[in-house]
């Protein structure tokens, strides 16, 4: 599929994300940044900006902002949002949360790949109000009800 995309940051014209292998999901997203960025472990997460706008347009997809598993698990680089959700009529820069969840100093440089974008197809759900639910088998079970062997 293509989407619309404005590069914000001239410095990604030749960068665009792309996928790095033919089945990759993700599409990592750069820091458009000036300067290097430092956070501190434990500090509040920095919004940095991406350098690049998309607009998806057609509301049956959505995109994901996630981690990059290097970074978050040996650096503890992840986002102070979890899960970045981005909307299918968002227009604006796209955003990452930069938080440090880990015990050093990590310090982001300009056009460092720093988190990923995966464009997942999406259900909009209407409500069909009901007094009772069809039984279903699992009913109201929940929280480790089944077990775990
Ligand atoms: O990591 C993120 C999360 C969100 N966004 C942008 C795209 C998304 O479409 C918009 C709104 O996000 P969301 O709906 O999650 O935030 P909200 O707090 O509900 O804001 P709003 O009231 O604008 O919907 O912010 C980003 O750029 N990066
Ligand atoms: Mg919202």
């Amino acid at each position: 599929m293509y989407i619309d995309i404005r590069i914000l940051d001239t410095r990604l014209n030749d960068d665009l994300p792309s996928y790095a292998t033919p089945g990759s999901a993700g599409l990592d997203l750069r820091a458009s940044l000036q300067e290097p960025l430092t956070l501190a472990p434990g500090a509040p997460a920095t919004l940095v900006g991406t350098g690049i706008a998309i607009y998806l347009r057609d509301p049956g997809y959505a995109a994901l902002v996630l981690p990059r598993s290097g970074l978050g698990h040996k650096k503890g680089l992840v986002l102070g949002n979890l899960v970045g959700l981005i909307d299918s009529d968002y227009q604006g820069e796209l955003m990452v949360s930069a938080w440090n969840r880990g015990h050093d100093t990590i310090v982001i440089e300009p056009l460092e790949r720093i988190a990923q974008l995966v464009i997942v197809p999406v259900v909009q759900a209407r409500f069909n109000i009901v007094e009772q639910f069809e039984a279903s088998a699992r009913g109201t079970g929940g929280y480790g009800s089944t077990g775990t062997r």
